[in-house]
């Protein structure tokens, strides 16, 4: 199994001191000085910031999956605009935006709280990403643990990397997609893709 798909119960405990000594030689190869006064707690700092982005490696989407309801309500539920922070795996710096959200539920009418759609999006979020991967991770678990006939997933995201550096192109955004089960109908997605680029009005 691929680094990405990882059980999290497999992944190691974050190593403080580890990410610590590494950010201390990094400062170093920057030509900076580890230990001037501004830069002495910054090693510490910059580890449990590394630890609290990253913190999805350990957590199961099971995990927040949990409040399931069986309301009967087997309609579509689209939770549009959910803020998205996310660590580009490739330089390592943030890429931000919003996911788009929309299922249908299992014919039981298994639905979950809503807020746990945005959770469930931080779950993937929270580790080292690129888009595609984040949005059908996503897709693929609500499939899997809500049962759901039907997912659509967008993602639209600004990354730092194509826009603090490299080709530095500011407002570009990358759009992806999953749509998985029966939101392959046209007529579903179609229905779906209007609420997400229109809402309701
Ligand atoms: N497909 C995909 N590419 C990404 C994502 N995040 C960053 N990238 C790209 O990953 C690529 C890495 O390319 P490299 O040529 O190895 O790295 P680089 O020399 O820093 O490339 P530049 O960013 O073009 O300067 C770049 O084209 C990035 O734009 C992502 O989420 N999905
Ligand atoms: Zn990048």
């Amino acid at each position: 199994m691929s680094a990405p798909d990882r059980d999290p119960a497999d992944v190691p405990p974050f190593d403080q001191a580890r990410a610590e000594a590494a950010v201390r030689e990094l400062l170093i190869a920057l030509g900076e000085d580890p230990d001037r006064e501004g830069l002495l707690d910054t090693p510490a700092r910059v580890a449990r910031a590394y630890a609290e982005v990253t913190a999805g490696l350990r957590q199961r989407p099971e995990d927040v999956l949990t409040t399931t309801f069986d309301l009967g309500h087997d309609e579509m539920v689209l939770v549009r605009d959910i803020e998205l922070w996310s660590m580009c795996e490739h330089h390592l710096v943030p890429f931000t935006g919003v996911a788009h959200v929309g299922y249908i539920p299992a014919e039981s009418g298994k639905i979950t709280g809503l807020s746990k759609l945005a959770r469930l999006v931080d779950v993937y979020a929270k580790r080292p990403q690129v888009q595609e991967r984040l949005t059908t991770q996503v897709a693929d678990a609500l499939m899997r643990i809500l049962e759901a006939r039907g997912v659509i997933v967008v993602i639209e995201a600004e990354h730092l990397c194509m826009t603090m550096r490299g080709v530095r192109k500011a407002g570009a955004r990358t759009i992806t997609s999953a749509i998985r089960g029966s939101m392959h109908n046209a007529a579903t997605r179609n229905e779906a893709m209007s609420l997400i680029m229109h809402g309701t009005r």
